[in-house]
């Protein structure tokens, strides 16, 4: 059954609401305005509008223990790990990291939920530490508000329209996952008002094959309910698109490989570092959207203007494109594994200011193999691997880095035959599924050009530690500067942004300089 847009419009009772506090610093204090509480007849009907204390930084959530999502309950602006963070950055050289605690209610703009229960019962949420029990968490204080109003209405949906949910030991019911991503992006409002108002982009995980599958009119009839009672007809415009993704494995993979597009806006847009960039469901999106914000335009200040930058596990080339053009870099190479993020990276590409001169360059490529073919060329390297951190062929090339710029130099010196054909099957599909925009010409000598500076991001402090360790082990890289950042509050995980150079640290000399008499 086709669908189609339902003309009707039912009131919509689940809106979303905001803590009266919304950001908390110490290290680095950074205040923003705390959102007005909407209209008293806009309120949802639970009770679900919690005052915050500033003092505590309490999550004060009541699905605390019982939600495998957050860890901690007090101090949520203080995570135990910034300590241990700070003495080991100060152990390698760093005396100045700094921890910037962002918002710590409201924050997580993109979560994926299990489905399970009963269709006059749905209970949608995460897993019980341990078990695959679903814990029900509609008053989650980490949730953008908005996604907590979008699960309630996909829970009447659910109910409304008899959709069963999975039954994980049978491998039998409709609806396994939903993924909710929430965009704040809508230039029709004042900034200050466009995070309160954010839409969400809806993928139901729908436990068949395809579209034409049974069961498909009942996945047609969610999708409907959902446009109908949160769409741009109905009370307040909730909903920003609905999309289904079709898996019938019995892995704990949430995604299956097919997408469809059903209802509403295709095309998902956020404003971060400085541009508009697109999202796909399908494309690696970062939860915290104003703490990736925050980091950005701190990563920005520590790649030299005109630099070429090499991103490696780019996804859908965010850090790589930010850079091109709030640095003007000279060129941007992405290089990402999920070919879903291409079409994404196609899209932001063509909103870059026009001042954006970067030769940009996108190839569907593993970064673990022959790591050094995309490190030669660039003078900066961004990595922001998986929490399982970097590969080890990849540890391998960065600390080998300066005796592979004397080969690179001593090769060009000797051969004057021009460039070689590449043979590399690897190398020649990365070519073949890439992007490239842009037409200036790589630097001369690029051939020779191995980085000087290496950005690291990690969302995984422990491989982070071990990595870094990696990185120092034979002084071929040394650290400059470290930041962190709350990502996570509620969880010992903090994300961390980590600059290291080249070569080994340089003593700072001790001795005073003599006076002049
Ligand atoms: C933490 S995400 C970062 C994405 C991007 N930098 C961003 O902030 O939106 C890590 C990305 O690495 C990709 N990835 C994982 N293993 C990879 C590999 N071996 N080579 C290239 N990309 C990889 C994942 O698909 C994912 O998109």
């Amino acid at each position: 059954m086709p669908l189609s847009l339902c003309p009707v419009s039912l009131p919509l009772s689940a809106r979303p609401s905001f803590p009266l506090v919304s950001c908390y610093a110490t290290t680095a204090v950074r205040s923003h305005p705390s959102p007005a509480p909407p209209p008293a007849q806009t309120l949802p009907p639970s009770p679900s509008f919690t005052t915050q204390s500033p003092l505590t930084g309490a999550l004060q959530c009541p699905h605390f223990q019982s939600c495998s999502g957050c860890t901690h309950e007090l101090n949520l602006h203080h995570p135990i790990i910034v300590d241990e963070a700070t003495n080991f950055f100060r152990k390698h050289g760093v005396s100045d990291f700094t921890f910037d605690s962002c918002s710590l209610w409201n924050w997580r703009c993109r979560a994926k939920l299990a489905v399970r229960g009963s269709s006059t019962n749905p209970l949608i949420g995460l897993y019980q530490e341990g078990t695959h029990n679903v814990v029900d968490i509609p008053h989650c204080k980490a949730h953008h508000p908005s996604i907590n109003a979008a699960v309630e209405l996909l829970k009447r949906g659910i109910a409304e329209m008899k959709v069963e949910p999975y039954e994980e030991d049978e491998g039998t019911g409709d609806l396994r996952y939903v993924q909710m991503a929430v965009t704040t992006y809508n230039t029709s409002l004042p900034a200050a008002e466009r995070y309160k108002n954010g839409q969400v982009q809806i993928t139901l995980v729908w436990n068949s094959r395809n579209e034409n599958s049974s069961g498909s009119d009942k996945l047609n009839a969610l999708a409907n309910f959902l446009w109908r009672n949160g769409g741009p007809r109905s009370n307040f415009h909730l909903v920003h698109s609905v999309w289904a993704n079709f898996q019938t494995s019995t892995s704990n993979i949430i995604f299956g490989n097919r997408w469809r597009h059903l209802l509403g806006e295709k095309d998902f847009w956020e404003h971060v570092g400085g541009i508009d960039v697109s999202l796909a469901p399908s494309s690696f999106g970062q939860a915290n959207t104003r703490a990736f914000d925050i980091l950005l335009r701190k990563l920005q200040k520590y790649v030299p203007y005109g630099s070429s930058v090499v991103d490696l596990y780019a996804g859908a080339g965010v850090i790589g494109l930010s850079l091109a053009a709030t640095r003007k870099c000279r060129s941007v190479k992405c290089i990402e594994i999920n070919k879903e993020s291409k079409l994404s990276f196609e899209k932001t590409i063509e909103r870059l200011p026009d001042t954006t001169e970067s030769s940009i360059v996108w190839h569907h490529a593993d970064a673990a193999k022959e790591p050094l073919s995309w490190l030669v060329g660039s003078d900066v390297v961004v990595i922001d691997p998986l929490r399982k951190g970097l590969d080890a062929s990849l540890i391998d090339a960065l600390q080998n880095i300066s005796s592979i710029e004397r080969k690179a130099l001593s090769s060009s010196k000797s051969s004057n035959s021009g460039a070689k054909e590449e043979k590399r099957p690897w190398v020649l599909r990365a070519r073949e599924n890439s992007v490239q925009v842009g037409s200036k010409t790589p630097p001369e000598n690029s051939s020779q050009l191995v980085p000087e500076t290496l950005i690291y991001i990690s969302c995984g402090w422990e491989r982070f530690k071990e990595d870094c360790k990696s990185l120092l082990s034979n002084k071929a890289w040394h650290l400059e500067k470290a930041h962190g950042f709350n990502f996570f509050p509620g969880t010992h995980s903090i994300e961390v942004l980590a600059v290291f150079k080249r070569g080994p640290q340089k003593k700072k000399s001790g001795k005073k300089k003599k006076k002049r008499s």
